[in-house]
């Protein structure tokens, strides 16, 4: 295998899918075959046989926002709007990503809001946008700023709001073993973030008490 060189550590890079050389398939699922011995397990007992093939298989699905580009998500616009200008909600957007402390899974929905100048996204894409950010390794703060950041990029709204509130399986299922313990990011741009009551109205529009403490 080619040696890896080391990724950059700037957020805004990460942006970018990183271009680094990678191991064959075979190479991956023997990876998967010695964490299977160091788990305790014996690779060759009929039901794990198949288990390094499924697991770079899902890889290719969990970590598949690496071969997509969430800004040409959002390149079709329309603007034949009529002049609209309120909010555009898109609530409750499911996901899974994993964190890349523990490569364990973050389970969560994010809410994302903007406000449109002259031109709106099919709203399909904002949860694509997710999707693309989430089949990453990450952390949920950077999944929130990235998500946002895009958005205001491309569509160069008068504002982006981005709410997630997500469960971390790293301290759900080990460690600290907390169920039921969820972590909520925001990132406010724009309107949301000078003006108060567009920002409450946000937040209301979402109807999650737990975000009182930001109105
Ligand atoms: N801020 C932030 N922290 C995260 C996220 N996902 C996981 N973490 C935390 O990253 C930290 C990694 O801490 P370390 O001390 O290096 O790892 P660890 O010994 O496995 O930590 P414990 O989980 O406390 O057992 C932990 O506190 C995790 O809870 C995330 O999305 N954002
Ligand atoms: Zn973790």
């Amino acid at each position: 295998m080619t040696p890896l060189v080391r990724r950059s550590t700037d957020p805004a890079k990460l942006a970018v899918p990183p271009a680094l050389p990678r191991p064959t398939r075979e190479e991956a699922e023997a990876a998967v075959k010695t964490l299977l011995l160091w788990a305790g397990e014996d690779p060759a007992r009929e039901g794990l046989l198949d288990t390094p093939k499924r697991v770079a298989k899902a890889y290719e699905e969990w970590f598949g926002g690496y071969s997509v580009d969430p800004v040409d998500m959002l390149k079709r616009t329309f603007d034949e709007t009529d002049g609209y200008d309120e909010m555009v909600l898109l609530r409750d957007i499911r996901f899974v990503s994993h964190c890349e402390h523990h490569m364990a899974p973050i389970v969560g929905r994010a809410h994302i809001a903007y406000l449109p100048l002259n031109r709106v996204v099919g709203i399909s894409k904002l949860a694509r946008v997710v999707n693309a950010y989430a089949r990453r390794m990450q952390i949920q703060e950077r999944l929130t700023a990235q998500i946002a950041n895009t958005i205001n990029d491309v569509l160069e709204p008068k504002g982006v709001a981005v709410v997630i509130e997500a469960e971390h399986g790293c301290m759900t299922s080990r460690g600290v073993n907390t169920h039921g313990t969820s972590m909520v990011t925001s990132r406010m741009l724009g309107a949301f973030r000078t003006d108060p009551s567009t920002r409450r109205e946000f937040l209301t529009m979402i109807g999650n008490p737990q975000n009182t403490a930001m109105l």
